[in-house]
């Protein structure tokens, strides 16, 4: 089988559609010109179709994709497909991926599924599926993540034996019984909405004890611990800790939050740590390691310091703190509630007459700033691919939406505060830091690029121009552009223009393709689609008008949509 024969079977396939948004060239390259589309490295194979909510409408022709026996990845979720699930992808033996969520297909799963040994991900959510869920599933070795929530499957769950899997949705059917012993080690929101019936059991505890014996001996552990603990602290830190600028948590505050902030007038100030963390280090410990100057931004002055144990934090040397002690200390408590993987953890403040610190994790990964626009155009660069991209804009949404669900408001929002972590999630920083370094009156940054047109006038950031800001930081991450070096943008018509307006422009005129980042369009993968949808979603944000912008959580879900990077 070859290309041809490949790009045959697909030209099939829309043929039978009449209605859809897709437009291929029959004389064009198939692995570079085809929205949706990838080859595999030879370019004689194709290997991927993502053809996500592009409005295909009826059942599936028989016999057209099917006949693409290469095909590892394929997406046609959002779609309107209708009928049964297709019989003959039993063909498709080399699937890994499959994404059929949310059209609406019907009818019993067959026991076709034992053939697609290599499939890892099965989306089938969102459909109508009814009938038993079959058994045959057990024959997919090699599935990771199984997703048939809101179909209408009924029957009892058979014992699935899927040792690779780690993600499983089968809520909101009509399921009864129990969850089987294979299954019962996923979390039960995996399982509501059904009218499964909790199955009463012994727990096994470790060890194979009864679980009153095991609490007991769980207590008794923790009594002689706590009491050697309290031992050796009295006896080799009491008085030392006193004369330190570390304040000890005090019992009366309240547990996992402050520690004790009796009102200190000395001169020195004092540091003040987030409760139920380790105090690995006090403000001399701080003070005395090796530090590394990041950065000098509008806030002040930004260092990495390295602790004698080579733990790593972000102090950040404040200048220009507008608000007094009392509403320093009341932001940063504020701030301090905020945890949130997707949100840089605060772990300690310092106030005193003349320095003022706030100290944040370290992210060894750096700004989404210098991922994107560091050492562009030389040979080391590392292109951050388009998964990567999505992955960023995921955590990103996600620290925001809980910012902003706590009624708070960022007003700074901008690549250089966003950070990757492990994973490349972004994860916002700089939270709380605008309205203690503004007047009340005043709490906004007005770092050019991103901020968003009222601002000009009210100097005053709200929650929606934080979605603008984001909204700029999408098109920053969709074009490669940075926001605030209007070079890097094409003059249009005379003007020169900010990161917005450009794409606005260049997309009121059709050229939609000229705006992405070339390090992801050369990158083979066929993301377009996936593109044009986030395009969508950051052109919603920067809307002029701030009335007409999403809200973050439904920036957050429309981003989700576009593919789920967690389950991937
Ligand atoms: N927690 C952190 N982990 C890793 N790098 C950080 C951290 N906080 C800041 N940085 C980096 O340190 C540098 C200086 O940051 P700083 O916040 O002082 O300035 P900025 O982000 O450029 O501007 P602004 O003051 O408006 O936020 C930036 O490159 C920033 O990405």
């Amino acid at each position: 089988q070859t290309l041809d024969d490949d790009k045959k079977a697909l030209l099939h396939f829309l043929s039978s559609f009449k209605s859809s948004r897709l437009h291929w060239n029959q004389s064009s390259d198939v692995c570079h010109r085809w929205t949706g589309v990838t080859c595999n490295e030879n370019r004689d194979r194709i290997v991927s179709v993502r053809l996500p909510a592009v409005g295909f409408n009826g059942s599936f022709p028989p016999f057209t994709i099917s006949r693409l026996s290469s095909l590892k990845f394929l997406s046609l979720r959002k779609n309107h497909f209708t009928g049964d699930f297709p019989s003959d992808f039993t063909n498709l033996k080399s699937l890994t991926h499959l994404y059929l969520q949310h059209n609406h297909l019907s009818g019993p799963l067959l026991a076709i599924f034992s053939e697609l040994k290599n499939l890892k991900v099965l989306d089938l959510s969102n459909n109508g599926f009814n009938g038993s869920i079959p058994t045959s599933l057990s024959g997919l070795t090699s599935l990771q993540v199984l997703n048939l929530a809101n179909n209408s499957f009924s029957g009892e769950i058979t014992n699935l034996h899927l040792p690779k899997l780690s993600q499983i949705n089968f809520s909101n059917n009509k399921l009864v019984g129990t969850i089987p012993k294979s299954l019962q080690r996923f979390q039960s929101s995996a399982f509501s909405g059904n009218n499964l019936t909790e199955r009463k059991k012994q727990r096994k505890t470790p060890f194979g004890l009864s679980q009153l014996a095991f609490l007991l001996i769980l207590s008794a552990a923790c009594v002689l611990c706590v009491s050697g603990f309290s031992f050796i602290m009295i006896t080799c830190f009491g008085k030392a800790r006193i004369s330190g600028k570390l304040r000890k948590r005090d019992s009366s505050s309240p547990p996992g939050n402050w520690t004790s902030r009796d009102d200190n007038t000395e001169e020195g100030g004092k540091i003040i740590f987030f409760g139920g963390r380790n105090h690995l280090f006090d403000l001399d410990d701080l003070l005395s390691s090796s530090a590394e100057v990041l950065g000098k931004g509008a806030f002040g002055t930004t260092y990495k310091v390295t602790m004698e144990d080579m733990s790593t934090v972000v102090v950040k040397r404040l200048k220009e703190v507008f608000v007094g002690r009392r509403e320093f200390e009341q932001q940063m408590e504020i701030i301090g509630t905020i945890r949130h993987e997707n949100v840089a953890e605060l772990k300690a403040y310092y106030y005193s007459k003349d320095d003022k610190l706030a100290v944040y994790s370290y992210y060894s990964h750096g700004s989404l700033f210098e991922m994107l626009h560091g050492n562009r155009g030389r040979y080391h660069r590392v292109p951050l691919d388009w998964d990567a991209r999505l992955r960023i804009a995921t955590g990103a949404a996600r620290g925001l939406a809980k910012i902003h669900e706590g009624k708070f408001i960022h007003g700074n929002i901008k690549s250089s505060n966003i950070f990757l972590d492990s994973q490349y999630y972004g994860c916002i920083g700089d939270v709380g830091l605008t309205t203690i370094m503004r007047s009340l009156h005043q709490t906004t940054c007005l770092t050019s690029g991103y901020h968003a047109p009222e601002i000009t006038d009210t100097r005053r950031s709200t929650q929606f121009s934080d979605v603008y800001s984001f909204g700029v930081v999408l098109l920053e991450l969709l074009t490669g552009k940075s926001p605030v070096s209007q070079a890097e943008l094409v003059p249009t018509e005379g003007k020169n223009m900010d990161l917005a307006s450009w794409i606005r422009s260049v997309v009121a005129k059709e050229w939609t393709g000229e705006v992405f980042d070339m390090e992801i369009l050369s990158q083979s993968g066929g993301f377009e689609e996936e593109m044009v949808e986030m395009l969508q979603i950051g052109l919603a944000c920067v809307a002029l008008k701030q009335q007409e912008r999403p809200h973050i959580p439904q920036v957050l879900k429309l981003i989700e949509d576009i593919r789920s990077v967690d389950a991937e």
